[in-house]
């Protein structure tokens, strides 16, 4: 008896241990990974400064590792400072982490709760995602690429006239492609109203799609109180926005449906993809929120990287006078560069993707995971936002040494990793619009090199101006407003921009730009 008792206590005893044991283990891996230490309710929210937030979480890195587990209200973050970790997780497990933070502001409030870089991983935008890639893969781009380099000529032609809208200019001419691809429409760039709509919308996009930047995004419930209360001021910011946005998501689509029935539009992404829609409306939903995502992904990312082109030369004269000799005996200077000729432009292509690293558009780039999930030991719970810190791994000293400066060479000679590999995102959400971007970006920096010399602006009194390099707080990074002074090389340049552009003008009105990929 006393020995069964025994027996008993023992097997007890050794259950209890095991319990014991399987529950630290359990505990073990249920351990987030690293993080500072955050305050009651508030958890980490008063250490994310809304300025240059990517600085910070480096830093946190630097304390805690290249994985930083954070706690504001509503979420819980994981910021991956290394691209293992980026690699890891939003690439090789994709499947996991591909949702995006549900933002309140911007999907409820102001109307873009259709956006293709808003919705989850769902059945509806992987059919979205799928319109994308016909309409943007590599043989639809390559049936455009006559138009975008007749579309340089007429940019050139602009800031001739008025350099010192370059950033205006450079905006308008991303409108024209974008619309063209998108709609097949024409003119964009005089039409002030369709032109404000979307100039206003990708506005409203770049303001609410940051992550923690609005308290209603933190505290749903706030999107109830009426716009009328003192603190409601988000409320008041999304009445204003929310007619504009859903006009802009709407009036193009409708009027390629009406120029359809009048058979009258050209061959265009809406267009070609409602043609063989049969009026699903399913279908002719996707479609409209895909061609919306063509002018919301190319019009403000386009103009940043290319005003940080424009900062870049004016700091650097020493490297545009490298490129520009590499244009002149490479393409000479009887015609424009034209996008066929990048792989003879080495080192243009290598200015190019040390914009794309010195500040890259997208500094921080969000996805979010849809259900529980192990790395490293650590616990990492479903919904999760897990955001690849894409600025540290693009200034990381060990890969990119003197990270902060302007160094082409770094890939053009020193075989450092491609900062184009980076920049345009991960996994199943990489940019569906990186051939199209690179393409554009380059034909637009090819020719300005081969035409004009972008140097620093002087003040009345002669004295120069030195342009400030600041980031600006948003979804997308672009430099606070700065001068600069942008004149013909010579007057032969001048003549070829002239003769350029005029020759674009006599090509055809409807060019057949497109094929969809298969
Ligand atoms: C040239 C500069 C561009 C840069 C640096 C850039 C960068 C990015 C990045 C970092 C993302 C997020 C990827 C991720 O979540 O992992 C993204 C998404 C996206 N981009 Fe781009 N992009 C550029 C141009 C374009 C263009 C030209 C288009 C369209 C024609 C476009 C359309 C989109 C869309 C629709 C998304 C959302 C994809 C999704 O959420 O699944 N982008 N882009």
């Amino acid at each position: 008896m006393s020995l069964l008792m025994l027996d008993v206590g023992a097997t007890a005893a050794a259950g209890l241990l095991l319990v014991f044991l399987l529950g630290l283990g359990l505990r073990k891996t249920q351990h987030l990974p690293p993080g500072p230490r955050g305050l009651p309710l508030l958890g980490n929210v008063l250490q994310i400064p809304r300025r240059l937030p990517h600085v910070a979480f480096r830093d946190m890195g630097h304390k805690c590792g290249d994985i930083v587990a954070l706690r504001v209200p509503g979420y819980n973050l994981l910021v991956l400072n290394s691209r293992q970790a980026i690699y890891d997780l939003l690439d090789s497990r994709s499947a996991v982490y591909s949702d995006r933070p549900q933002g309140t502001m911007s999907r409820l409030l102001i109307g873009l709760d259709g956006a293709v870089a808003l919705s989850n991983n769902t059945a509806r935008f992987r059919s979205c995602r799928k319109l994308l890639r016909k309409g943007l893969g590599a043989s639809a781009v390559q049936s455009f690429i006559p138009f975008l380099n007749r579309q340089s000529a007429l940019y050139l032609e602009n800031l001739q006239s008025r350099p010192e809208a370059f950033v205006e200019i450079t905006k308008r001419n991303a409108a024209a492609i974008s619309m063209k691809i998108a709609y097949g429409y024409d003119g964009i760039a005089d039409d002030e109203e369709l032109y404000r709509l979307a100039h206003q919308t990708t506005i409203y996009f770049a303001e609410t799609a940051v992550l923690g930047a609005w308290p209603v995004d933190m505290f749903p419930i706030l999107r109830f109180i009426p716009s009328w209360f003192p603190l409601a001021y988000f409320r008041r910011y999304a009445a204003r926005a929310r007619p504009v946005v859903v006009e802009c998501i709407n009036k193009p689509f409708e009027e390629t449906k009406r120029h359809m029935r009048l058979g009258s539009t050209g061959a265009s992404f809406t267009s070609m993809l409602l043609g063989d829609a049969n009026g699903d409306p399913d279908t002719e939903d996707y479609i409209k929120w895909s061609s919306a995502a063509i002018f919301l992904g190319q019009m403000d990312t386009t103009t940043a990287v290319l005003s940080w082109f424009y900062l870049a030369m004016a700091l650097h004269p020493e490297v545009q006078a490298k490129a520009q000799a590499e244009i002149d005996q490479v393409v000479g200077n009887e015609r424009l560069p034209r996008i066929e000729d990048r792989d003879s432009l080495p080192h243009v292509c290598a200015v190019m993707r040390e914009v794309f690293r010195w500040h890259p558009v997208a500094n921080l780039v969000p996805h979010a995971t849809n259900k529980d999930d192990h790395y490293r030991d650590y616990f990492i719970p479903a919904q999760t936002v897990a955001i690849a810190n894409v600025w540290a791994v693009l200034h990381d000293e060990n890969v990119y040494h003197d990270a902060d400066k302007f160094i082409p060479e770094r890939f053009s000679e020193e075989g450092a990793p491609d900062s184009l590999e980076i920049a345009f995102g991960f996994g199943r959400r990489a940019c569906p619009g990186k051939i199209v971007g690179q393409a554009h970006v380059f034909a637009s920096i090819a020719t300005v090199l081969a035409t004009f010399n972008v140097t620093k602006a002087r003040d009345a009194q002669g004295n120069v101006i030195e342009p400030e390099v600041v980031d600006t707080p948003g979804a997308v990074n672009t430099p606070q407003p700065f001068k600069v002074n942008i004149e013909p090389r010579s007057e032969a340049a001048a003549d070829l921009i002239r003769r350029s552009a005029e020759h674009s003008k006599t090509l055809p009105e409807r060019l057949e730009i497109f094929s969809l990929d298969a």
